[in-house]
């Protein structure tokens, strides 16, 4: 099943910089595990904003859940999931 998501991060204010770096690390190496997995399917950057804007493709919607909320960066990020499925026009058949 494929999935939009976005994802706002909010770095709160007086947040440890260190701390957050290390966080960033960890999300990052996650982020390309999942990748390299074909979980993680696409990525931007949302031009302007903390912001980014992915494709996932899961089993159903608790493993969603489970990934999202298990990431590193999770506790400050706002999170808007749309459920994806196939175009009947797409010429593109790993669309589902
Ligand atoms: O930078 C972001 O938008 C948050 C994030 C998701 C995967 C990653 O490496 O960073």
């Amino acid at each position: 099943m494929l999935f939009h998501v976005t994802m706002d991060v909010h770095v709160p204010h007086g947040c440890d910089p260190v701390r957050f770096e290390q966080l960033k690390a960890a999300e990052k190496a996650r982020f390309q595990q999942l990748q390299r997995d074909g979980t993680w399917r696409h990525i931007w950057r949302v031009v302007g904003r903390y912001s980014n804007v992915s494709i996932f493709d899961v089993e159903d919607n608790a493993q969603l859940h489970d990934l999202l909320t298990s990431l590193p960066l999770y506790p400050f990020m706002e999170v808007k999931v749309t459920a994806l499925c196939r175009h009947p026009s797409s010429l593109h058949d790993d669309d589902r």
